[in-house]
């Protein structure tokens, strides 16, 4: 292979062990970066940012300048979905996302949604990323996994343990498994636009699976997962799909495998040495709590130095274990970087 156009990211995917691991951050594009909030003020709304290619790639491309990540993630929202099907998606100041809630007499209606072009300034964004990054960073696509996408839809905004999706989908399991069937398949297809666009792998965010019970997980979180899997394998058949089901914990012990997914993500939660168990069966992605982040200094190092210890040896992406907050220090990050690949922070 022509050093120029390797992707380590690529390679760990692959299930190979590359040291030091390559290293990208969940939402390493984001308030924390004072270069974002100047680009947010310039864009309108939250959406207007998502769906307008120029602000898009800039976005994306800050944190690739900053620090060198080795993968890039398209700027966008798991939230596009249910946007691009008309489900009302605002994202007003300091109070999260809103949509249309949805009752269960609407089910017929959304399970005949289809994307349309409400989408298509997204795969422009992807096109233009992979012209204009470095060869040897990585693009990720990604969507959010049915189950999370469906906790919105169903509550109408965010909520602190899912209570209206969990209670929709015990009232009302057959209309709630149509709903997920169709989330999956119009995510397939998303995924698989953002492939042809140019994204080099995806990552399924599945940030609520965590709240659901064994045989719930199995329903709701993996079956709608390997649906999405199965369909962009059919359709192209070496794609990369990176898999993060949140809060899942024991449950991740088969979750690679019922899936499929090349990699598995692993929250902070995960214990190091469940994670090795897990990193025999091929690469993980994370786990350091975004917190040690905003803590800096010796938590920090700690965290770092524990997480490569444990999993730098095997397939390792290494990441956070869920996105990095609003209050971190960006010099944080460059001292994060910087001892993931072999310097003192
Ligand atoms: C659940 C979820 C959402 N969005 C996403 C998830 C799954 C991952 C996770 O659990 O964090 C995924 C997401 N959201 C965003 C990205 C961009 C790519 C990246 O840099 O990782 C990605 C991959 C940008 C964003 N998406 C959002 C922001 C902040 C909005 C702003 O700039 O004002 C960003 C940078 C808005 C958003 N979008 C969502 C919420 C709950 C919020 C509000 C929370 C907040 O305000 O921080 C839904």
């Amino acid at each position: 292979m022509v050093s120029g156009t390797h992707r380590k990211v690529i390679d760990v995917l692959e299930g190979k062990t590359v040291s030091p691991p390559p290293i990208w951050l969940m939402r390493q594009a984001g308030r924390y970066l004072p270069e974002y909030r100047e680009t947010r003020a310039k864009a309108g709304s939250f959406l207007d940012l998502c769906y307008t290619p120029e602000f898009a790639v800039e976005v994306t491309l800050q944190p690739i300048r900053r620090y060198g990540f080795d993968a890039a993630i398209l700027f966008s929202d798991i939230l596009v979905i249910p946007d691009a099907i008309g489900r009302n998606v605002r994202f007003e100041e300091g109070s999260g996302p809103q949509l249309d809630p949805m009752a269960v007499d609407e089910i017929e209606a959304v399970t005949r949604t289809e994307l349309g072009t409400k989408l298509d300034p997204v795969y422009e964004t992807v096109r233009r990323l992979r012209a204009e990054l470095p060869t040897e960073t990585t693009l990720l696509g990604f969507c959010g996994a049915p189950w999370t996408i469906a906790t919105y839809l169903i509550a109408g905004h965010g909520t602190p343990d899912q209570a209206p999706a969990r209670l929709f989908a015990y009232r009302h399991p057959a209309a709630f498994s149509k709903l997920l069937d169709h989330i999956a398949d119009l995510s397939a297809e998303y995924l698989i636009r953002q492939i042809d666009s140019g994204a080099d792998a995806v990552q399924i965010f599945d940030s609520w699976a965590g709240v659901l019970g064994e045989v719930e997980f199995d329903r709701y979180a993996v079956r709608p997962v390997r649906r999405i899997i199965d369909k962009v394998r059919a359709a192209r058949s070496d794609a990369k799909i990176i898999a993060f089901a949140k809060g899942a914990g024991y449950l991740l012990k088969s979750y690679r495998q019922d899936t499929r997914a090349d990699a598995i993500g692993l929250d902070w939660s995960v214990p190091l040495s469940f994670a090795r168990e897990l990193q025999k069966d091929g690469a993980v992605q994370g786990n350091l709590d975004p917190m040690r982040v905003v803590a800096g200094g010796l938590a920090l190092e700690e965290g770092i130095d524990a997480i490569l210890q444990a999993l730098g040896s095997g397939p390792l992406i290494f990441n956070l274990g869920h996105g990095i907050t609003p209050q971190a220090d960006p010099e944080n990050v460059t001292r994060l970087v910087k001892r993931v690949r072999g310097g003192v922070a």
